[in-house]
């Protein structure tokens, strides 16, 4: 999946990420999804704490909604919050099921400093920015997974996480990722103008954008240690 194909605006952040895009992507815990090698008890462990960062960043996407300032921006953000809530969610839900974890308990997950570190960076740049801050906070979660699953639906040398690998890497979240690549662009277009990249605001949004992607690498390596 090339970067293009999720906007113009997500190709030049993730550029400007630097190598933190790589560690994020190709994270060890990414590699062992890929061939199998991750431990049961560690993916566990992350899909429990992913439960409860969904909750988090559905808050997150339903802020989008107050801080739009167009229909199209609102339907953006409320197809959002439906495919986390009604889709994605359910992946979580039904791998814990079968692995003995009812849904009270995954609810009640206890949660961990770097699940909350990313979560709440993500809801302050809401609170105290607007539509731009927030979405630049958000779009490294949404677009990472939909690269990483794009990559291991075609790369993948086993079968063992084949479930999450076909979440991420299908039509429906490819969508998803292609929508908010397109609202992402809108928005700055409006805010900033056509060439927003020229704005001395973008660097900022891309400081925000890195940042995420950062806290992304350390949820990963949370996942590593249960
Ligand atoms: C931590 C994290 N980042 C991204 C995603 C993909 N929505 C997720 N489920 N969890």
């Amino acid at each position: 999946m090339s970067a293009q194909t999720y906007g113009r605006a997500f190709a030049l952040m993730r550029e400007a990420a630097g190598e933190a895009w790589g560690e994020y992507t190709r994270h060890a815990f990414v590699e062992g999804l890929r061939d199998g090698a991750l431990a049961r008890e560690a993916f566990l462990h992350y899909l429990r704490q992913d439960y409860v960062f969904l909750i988090h960043f559905s808050r997150a996407w339903a802020l989008a909604v107050v801080k739009s300032e167009t229909h199209a921006e609102m339907l953006g953000a409320v197809a959002t919050v439906n495919a986390l809530v009604a889709e994605e969610m359910q992946l979580h839900v039904g791998i814990c099921e079968a692995a003995g974890i009812p849904q009270e308990e995954l609810f009640a997950t206890p949660e961990r400093a770097e699940n909350l570190a990313y979560t709440r960076y993500v809801l302050e740049a809401g609170y105290s920015g607007d539509l731009l801050d927030l979405l630049a906070a958000l779009a490294p979660c949404v677009m990472g997974y939909g690269e990483i699953g794009a990559r291991l639906g075609v790369e993948k040398t086993s079968e063992t996480y084949a479930d999450w690998i076909g979440t991420y890497a299908g039509d429906g979240y490819q969508g998803d990722c292609a929508a908010v690549g397109q609202l992402l662009d809108s928005a700055l277009e409006r805010r900033l103008g056509k060439d927003f990249e020229t704005s001395p605001r973008f660097a900022t949004l891309c400081d925000k954008f890195r940042t995420a992607t950062e806290l992304e690498v350390n949820f990963w390596q949370m996942g590593l240690t249960p």
